[in-house]
Order: structure tokens, then C-alpha cells, then sequence
């Protein structure tokens, strides 16, 4: 090999020096660094907005940097624009899936790949040569099947095998554990590990800083588009990871959990009773009542989701009824489970958020309209007002309530749409894993507003498989397979809820 001469070791799978990149007055990347060795796992963890996403747009030639050098293998990184020699190079494997749902597995391996001269090859053919390509990688996930209706984890093995098959031997994976339950998780790292001991280079980036000290070596932090610090991961602390990713030290928060109050005795604000949807969930009556929040825990197909979705009014329940403050909320129907005073922040901020040519502050206060100035008017100056508050008491990183969402991270994203659920000031807040995608620290404060809505008279729902989420619920419903399997008060342990989450706990 030309370089063995000069180094015992391999080249890097990838190496960056001196990136810049700015977006107008915006500077996403100040001259970071990074350097991914060959079968390497590489974490690159930062708060929301330090420049994590822009940092993979540059090393998948999405974005071209204004200074700086990539080089994958030691080569320099292909031309700005060829698109076929940067696939050869790396891939990304976001949490929305590039294969296209309707196409079958194969044919999404296979997607503009032919060549001119192979434009009569035979459905047989397909099938043979994904039905190889899959065996190669270890992959087991039948080629003919629709890509719709993979597992989550079985379309990210579909997009890994596409990126080796053209020859990556770099995969960056951004959050790929958002969508997945624990046994999706554990599924997912297996093959990743087995891929590593290929010489398959992974680069993850996650905001579940327990995920990095399962699957990674080495570990990255950005902080405000910086580079901060590169180590094993075996040599820093959890409370040093936080650290470096804040600039300063909180440690702790984590742990911590809803303190006991005294038994709420007024009347429910949020009811359901015989709630239920064929196939989803079993009948349930629920009471939340003002200041508390509850927590509906359960993974994947617990019917907890659903369940949720049918509480804001985005599905249909097949029996029972919800009433809101003794009033009862018309079924499926978002726009009345609104004005019956319930507030959603929703799971999918790229489906059911925002808008996102316009700006923080028109988004933020979208479902306020009518509150912001005399007869339906608009006052600009008090949705800028109200924006500001928002952005103060959240935490969004933005230039300003005028710069379009578009420009925001993910996380500051999702803070906005926390932000308009909040707005309408709503009886009953309901959550849909609301900090999915949101570094530690936000976490902590988006929890907190959660935590102030409740105390300061609302009903909070909170719904999610993330302890974290649930950690500030005063009482936690776990379900499974559509029935409430365990309640637990504040004083759970982390194993219990698992347990019962996975349908292991103790039957009440
Ligand atoms: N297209 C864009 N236009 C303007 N600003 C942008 C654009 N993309 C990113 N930025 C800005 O660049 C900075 C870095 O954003 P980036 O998305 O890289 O952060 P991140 O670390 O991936 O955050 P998150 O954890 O929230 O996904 C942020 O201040 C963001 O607002």
C-alpha cells in the first residue's frame, strides 16, 4: 500500500481540518476538526446548533466548506458536485429514510444504478444480485419486500449495505436510535459492530450520551461550531461529556425525579373514560389532574402513540370519550381538541410542526393569532414580544424571532414547536416524546417548562419510551401491547420501568 511506507497505521476513514462554513452572518463551522480512524465508532456530540449537521453536509459534499480540507483514506475528498464519487466515499443515513417507500428492497438497492447498456436486466436478475448484495453484509431482510414495510432498523441496514455496496467505507448515522425500541436498538448496534470489525468506520452522532459509551471508542465535542476536545470515551466522565459540550459544569440533572407532593384531590382537567381503538389499545379510563403530570411509557406497538394521537384530536378513537374540565371533546378533530384547550407537541417536527420559510416568531404564535392584537389583527410588535419571551425562557439558538425556522438545527427547531404549543397557554399539554433530537441541557429546560405548565395549574401528558421524558411525570402508566401493564408514583427505578416496558414488569 503507497502509505504503509510513511505510517504504520491506515490512513483515516475520514479526516477534516480548518472547516469553516457560514450561513450569512451565521458562522456554523469556526475551523473544527475531525478524524475518524478505519473501523473505528466515532461519536460527535454537541448542544443543539453547535454544528454537528453542517459538519456532515461538508463530509458528504452536500455543503462545500468556505476553508478547510477533507480527506477520506488519505485522498482528497472528490470535486464539489460529483455526486457518484462522494457516494464511493461516505453516506449519511438520516433519521428520514432516502429509500423510496413504495419500491421493493431491491429495487431501492439498485436505484439509478444501471447502466445504459444493462437496461433490459430481468426482475430475476434484481432479486439475485440484491438477494447477494444483502447475504454480503449479513443483512436478513427479504429483497422483494416493499421498503414501507421494513422495521426501522431493517430499512437502516437496507440504506448501510446500499452505502458499502458503492464502495463506502465511512457511515455517518445521525440519531439513528430516535425511531427505534430498545430491541430495535440492540438489533442495530450488532450489525454495526460487526461491520466495525470489517473496517467499517462509523461516525454517530446522538444526544443520548448512553448510546455513545455502548457503541463508541472515541468521542468529538463542538461546542458554538468549535471544536472542543477528542478522546476515548473510556477516559471521560458522563458529568466531563456535559461539561465540554455546556462550557460549564451541571451534572446530576438527569437523575433527577419529580419530588412527592401532596395528593391532588381537585377535579380531573383531562378525562378519558372507556377510551379506546380497536387493534391499538385496550379500554381506558385516565384522570389528570391540575399540576400533575403523567407519563404513558411504552416502546414500539405499545399502543401509547396512538393513544396520544387520539388525546389531540389527530386520530379517531373506536369507543369512549374525552373530556376536557367537565367538557366533552369532539372526536378526531384537531381544531376542537384545541379550542377544548389542549396543546400538542408533536413527535414528527418535519411532518407536523412548522412552516418552515417563515420566521420563529410567525411560528411560535401560529395558533395564537387571535390573542395578539384588537379584532384579528396581528400586531408585529407583540408576536416579536411574545417570540422574544419564548426564546428566552427555551433557550432557542437564533439569530432573532425573525430568522426563517428553515435556518435553525433540529433541536432549536423542535424548541419551537414547543413554543406554540405553549402559546395558547392550554389545560392539558400533551407531548409526544418532546425531546426527541434535543441536546441534554434543553432537555432539562424543555422538561422544566413541561414540569411549570403542570404546576402552575394545567394537566401534562407526557408520552415516550425515553426515561429521561419521564423522569418528571408524578405518576407513569406503562403499557403494553395496548394494556396498562404497571403504574409506578415518582419513585421508579430506571430497570422497573424498562421491565415493564418490555412487558416484564409486575402485573397490577
Ligand atoms: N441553511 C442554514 N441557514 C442558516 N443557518 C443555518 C443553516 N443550517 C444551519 N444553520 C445554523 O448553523 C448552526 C449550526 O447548525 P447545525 O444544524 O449544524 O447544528 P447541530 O449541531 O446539528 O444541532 P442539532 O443538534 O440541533 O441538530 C446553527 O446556528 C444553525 O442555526
Amino acid at each position: 500500500m503507497p502509505h504503509a511506507a510513511h505510517s504504520a497505521h491506515a490512513p483515516a476513514a475520514v479526516h477534516a481540518e480548518g472547516i469553516v462554513k457560514r450561513f450569512g452572518p451565521t458562522v456554523a463551522l469556526d475551523g473544527v476538526r475531525l478524524t475518524v480512524a478505519p473501523g473505528e465508532s466515532h461519536a460527535l456530540v454537541g448542544r443543539n446548533g453547535a454544528g454537528k449537521s453542517t459538519l456532515v453536509s461538508v463530509l458528504t459534499g452536500l455543503h462545500k466548506p468556505d476553508a478547510g480540507s477533507v480527506t477520506f483514506d488519505g485522498e482528497p475528498a472528490p470535486a464539489f458536485g460529483d455526486t457518484a464519487a462522494w457516494q464511493s466515499k461516505v453516506a449519511c443515513v438520516y433519521q428520514k429514510s432516502m429509500v423510496v417507500p413504495d419500491l421493493t428492497v431491491a429495487e431501492n438497492l439498485f436505484l439509478n444504478r444501471f447502466d445504459a447498456g444493462s437496461r433490459f436486466i430481468s426482475w430475476r436478475q434484481l432479486r439475485r444480485r440484491a438477494e447477494e448484495l444483502l447475504a454480503g453484509y449479513g443483512v436478513s431482510v427479504d429483497p422483494m419486500a416493499r421498503a414501507k414495510d421494513l422495521a426501522v432498523e431493517q430499512r437502516q441496514f437496507v440504506e448501510i449495505a446500499r452505502a458499502l455496496s458503492f464502495g463506502a467505507r465511512l457511515i455517518i448515522l445521525d440519531e439513528p436510535t430516535a425511531q427505534l425500541d430498545a430491541r430495535g436498538i440492540q438489533r442495530l448496534f450488532a450489525k454495526l459492530r460487526e461491520l466495525q470489525s470489517q473496517g467499517v468506520a462509523f461516525l454517530f452522532i446522538s444526544h443520548h450520551l448512553q448510546e455513545v459509551y455502548e457503541l463508541c471508542t472515541t468521542v468529538t465535542v463542538y461546542r458554538d461550531a468549535r471544536h472542543v476536545v477528542t478522546a476515548p470515551v473510556a477516559e471521560l466522565t458522563k458529568d466531563d461529556l456535559v461539561a465540554a459540550m455546556t462550557g460549564d459544569s451541571i451534572s446530576g440533572t438527569s437523575q433527577w425525579h419529580a419530588p412527592v407532593g401532596p395528593v391532588r384531590t381537585e377535579e380531573p382537567v383531562l378525562r378519558t373514560e372507556g377510551l379506546t381503538l380497536e387493534g391499538e389499545f385496550e379500554p381506558l379510563d385516565l384522570e389528570v389532574r391540575p399540576g400533575e403530570v403523567l407519563g404513558l411509557a411504552g416502546a414500539a406497538a405499545s399502543g401509547n402513540t396512538a393513544l396520544g394521537e387520539i388525546l389531540v384530536g389527530m386520530r379517531k378513537a373506536s369507543g369512549g370519550r374525552i373530556t376536557v374540565r367537565g367538557r366533552e371533546v369532539k372526536p378526531g378533530s384537531v381544531p376542537h381538541a384545541l379550542d377544548a384547550g389542549i396543546g400538542y407537541i408533536p413527535e414528527d417536527r418535519h411532518r407536523q410542526g412548522l412552516v418552515v420559510d417563515r420566521s420563529v416568531a410567525e411560528n411560535a404564535t401560529l395558533t395564537v393569532t387571535d390573542q395578539l392584537g384588537p379584532w384579528g389583527t396581528v400586531l408585529p410588535s407583540r408576536t416579536r414580544e411574545f417570540a422574544q419571551s419564548m426564546i428566552a425562557s427555551l433557550d432557542i439558538k437564533t439569530q432573532g424571532p425573525e430568522q426563517p425556522v428553515s435556518g435553525l438545527s433540529g433541536g432549536n427547531q423542535q424548541k419551537v414547536v414547543v413554543a406554540r404549543a405553549l402559546a395558547r397557554r392550554p389545560s392539558a399539554l400533551v407531548a409526544l416524546r418532546p425531546t426527541a433530537g434535543v441536546d441534554v441541557k434543553s432537555k432539562d429546560a424543555l422538561l422544566g417548562v413541561v414540569r411549570r405548565v403542570a404546576d402552575e395549574g394545567s394537566a401534562a401528558v407526557i408520552i415516550s419510551d425515553e426515561l429521561d421524558d419521564l423522569r418528571v411525570c408524578d405518576r407513569v402508566l406503562a403499557l403494553f401491547h395496548g394494556r396498562v401493564v404497571a403504574t409506578f408514583g415518582s419513585g421508579w427505578t430506571d430497570r422497573e420501568l424498562v421491565a415493564a416496558m418490555e412487558g416484564v414488569g409486575e402485573q397490577e
